[in-house]
């Protein structure tokens, strides 16, 4: 329906180009449908040319490779625009949208776990042709990851230091999550305003432990923790996978970034953002 001449100066079709038939339909999406097209709204253009090899000759997986990466990379935007939103409907008592943002966070964490399977199809050998292209870089120098691991409730400033080549932006974002409050930080506001005390630790168990009891009373707030809690596991599923995942391409070698490789990711596998949710099931 629309060939170059169509096209006005930005690449988009002109107006008559949707104004057609389709399958014995007419089509016509008026002036503002004109404008507007799957590609220039998407910017097609400009993700689709986002897929830079270091390999030269071009290794066949690096594609893949990349484009694993990129997709991780939206995902976790969308994450902490739901974790966000999540922790403001919780400071300002929305418990109902705190728990449904959660949940879509549990659903997209579930596909990253998922995606593992997509790269396990390349063999180390194959990965062997570009990985000694790749260093110094390192998914430890994902920002958005660690924002997702502060905005969570881990903040450790120490990762903000050993980060090398962090733009000025980059340490600004990882700067402002360590400053603002956490899903944690909210979740005791929450508890706070149903009355309970979240000061000292004892006071902390109790009011937990009466949620708890008291599912009836205090549903919402139960749901909430539950949520938590998900998040939490899918965190550390995702931490689990990933260490297997790097011991079937690299086995014991250290890491790109510069750590021990599976050694050093096999220390951060018992991180857990709120261990008061699980020390609780053991007096459930
Ligand atoms: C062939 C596949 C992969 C291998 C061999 C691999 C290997 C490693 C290694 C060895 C480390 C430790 C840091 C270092 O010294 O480099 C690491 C960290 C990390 N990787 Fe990967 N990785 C792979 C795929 C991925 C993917 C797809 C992601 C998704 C974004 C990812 C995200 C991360 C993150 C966030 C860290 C930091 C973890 C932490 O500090 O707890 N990696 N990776
Ligand atoms: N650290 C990995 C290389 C790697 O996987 C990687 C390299 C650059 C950008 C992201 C990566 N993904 C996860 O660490 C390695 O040591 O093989």
């Amino acid at each position: 329906m629309s060939s170059q001449s169509d096209k006005n100066d930005e690449g988009r079709p002109s107006a008559d180009a949707v104004t057609g038939r389709w399958d014995g339909v007419d089509v016509n999406f008026g002036e503002e449908g004109g404008r507007l097209t799957y590609g220039s709204y998407l910017r097609l253009p400009q993700l689709l040319d986002q897929q830079r090899l270091e390999s030269d000759p071009p290794a066949h997986d690096e594609l893949l490779f990349i484009t694993i990466h990129q997709v991780y990379e939206l995902w976790f935007k969308q994450v902490l625009h739901e974790m966000t939103a999540s922790r403001d409907a919780m400071l300002s008592g929305e418990l109902w949208l705190a728990q449904h943002l959660l949940r879509r966070v549990h659903t997209i964490e579930r596909t990253l776990t998922q995606q593992v399977d997509i790269l396990e199809t390349m063999t180390p050998q194959d990965f062997g042709e570009f990985r000694h292209r790749l260093s110094p870089a390192s998914g430890f120098q994902s920002v958005q990851f660690r924002e997702i691991e502060f905005l969570s409730g881990a903040k450790d400033p120490s990762f903000v230091k050993r980060f090398r080549g962090l733009s000025d932006v980059e340490r600004a974002r990882l700067e402002q999550r360590l400053e603002e409050p956490t899903l944690w930080d909210a979740f005791l506001v929450v508890l706070e305003s149903a009355g309970f005390g979240t000061a000292t630790e004892d006071e902390l168990r109790i009011g937990l432990s009466a949620v708890a009891r008291d599912r009836g009373k205090y549903g919402a707030i139960w749901e909430l923790a539950e949520a938590l809690l998900q998040h939490d596991e899918l965190a550390a599923a995702w931490r689990a996978r990933h260490v297997v995942m790097v011991e079937r391409m690299i086995g014991t070698k250290p890491g790109t970034g510069g750590s021990s490789g599976a050694g050093y990711l096999r220390s951060r596998l018992d991180l857990r953002y709120y261990p008061h949710l699980w020390h609780l099931r053991t007096s459930l």
